[in-house]
């Protein structure tokens, strides 16, 4: 892995693709972040040993970041990426892999508010790739040859299972793995919750709903785990999580899990229109 990389916007998730690699091995020295304040930048810098720069405090902090950079990964919100795309196309070096982890932000989007030619790459991480746990999908744009995307799939194994898909499924795969984390965190408030409404202490209710969460996850993670079949090994004929099931099954909760999903990726294709 030798690439210099530029983060460009260090917010949540570039922050957790940059801790991933880090810790997988990428050199801090090869590493370049930027965001907006000059605070931010000093948490960065002192939090993972690499250089940050605020456009707060140099406006010119995302160019001189892709000076040399071999890969730079755009990390701002949907609505910022093409005038940064547009601030660093005078100086990206011609044949730098410009990675976008926006949602909604398609590769055509992108590669006409960067110079003629640039290879670009949409993904679409999630934030466990801070604990190497991540999902990430790839899928190339027009200029990116197969062996740029293989490499940033390799690179990019160091953040959990890396998926490639046609562009096409990036706002499904966003609804389901991008902000499915997000599920996965209201599920666990939701139980603690409902734990302390049986009469738990909050927090050892927060504790308990905390560990069956990552318990559950751990079994999940095995080779071949079979999320119906672990929850069956939990369900007694006529016993307690039987009516838990029932009551969420009456209630509707596969309906209103698939609604969320549903939404989610109707906001990236509308967010898609609203960029234009
Ligand atoms: N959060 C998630 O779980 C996921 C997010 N994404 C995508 O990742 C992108 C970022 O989201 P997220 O990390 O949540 O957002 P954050 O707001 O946490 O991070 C955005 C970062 O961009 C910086 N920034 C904004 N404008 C500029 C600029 N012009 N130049 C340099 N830095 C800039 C901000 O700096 P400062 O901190 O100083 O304001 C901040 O560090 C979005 O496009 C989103 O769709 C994709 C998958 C999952
Ligand atoms: O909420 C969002 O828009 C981003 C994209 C996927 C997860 N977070």
């Amino acid at each position: 892995m030798s690439y210099k990389i530029a983060f460009l916007g260090c917010g949540s998730m570039n922050e957790a693709i940059l801790a991933g690699l880090l810790a997988a091995g990428v050199h801090k020295t090869d590493v370049i972040a930027t965001v907006r304040r000059g605070e931010r930048a000093d948490e960065l810098a002192k939090r993972y040993g690499v250089t940050a720069m605020a456009t707060g405090e140099e406006s010119d902090a995302n160019q001189q970041a892709v000076r040399g950079a071999s890969l730079v990964i755009i990390g701002v919100k949907p609505i910022g990426v093409t005038d940064l795309a547009a601030e660093i196309g005078p100086v990206l070096p011609h044949g730098a892999v410009v990675v976008s982890v926006a949602a909604a932000v398609s590769i055509e989007q992108l590669e006409r508010a960067l110079p003629a030619g640039q290879p670009v790459i949409r993904t679409m991480p999630n934030t466990p790739a801070r604990v190497g746990r991540g999902v990430v999908s790839v899928s190339g744009g027009t200029n990116a040859t197969r062996e740029q995307i293989d490499q940033v799939k390799e690179l990019f194994a160091n953040l959990g299972l890396v998926v490639e898909v046609p562009e096409e499924q990036v706002d499904a795969v966003s609804a389901v793995s991008g902000s499915g984390p997000a599920y996965a965190f209201y599920l666990a408030e939701a139980m603690a919750d409902a734990g302390a409404k049986l009469g738990l202490d909050p927090e050892l209710s927060l504790l308990l709903a905390r560990e069956t969460v990552v318990g559950a996850g751990y079994m999940l993670a095995e080779p071949g785990a079979d999320p119906a079949a672990l929850r069956k090994a939990v369900t007694s004929p006529n016993g307690t999580t039987e009516r838990a099931i029932a009551t969420f099954e009456e209630r509707g909760l596969p309906d209103i899990i698939a609604d969320g999903a549903r939404a989610a990726a109707e906001r990236s294709r509308a967010i898609t229109r609203e960029l234009g």
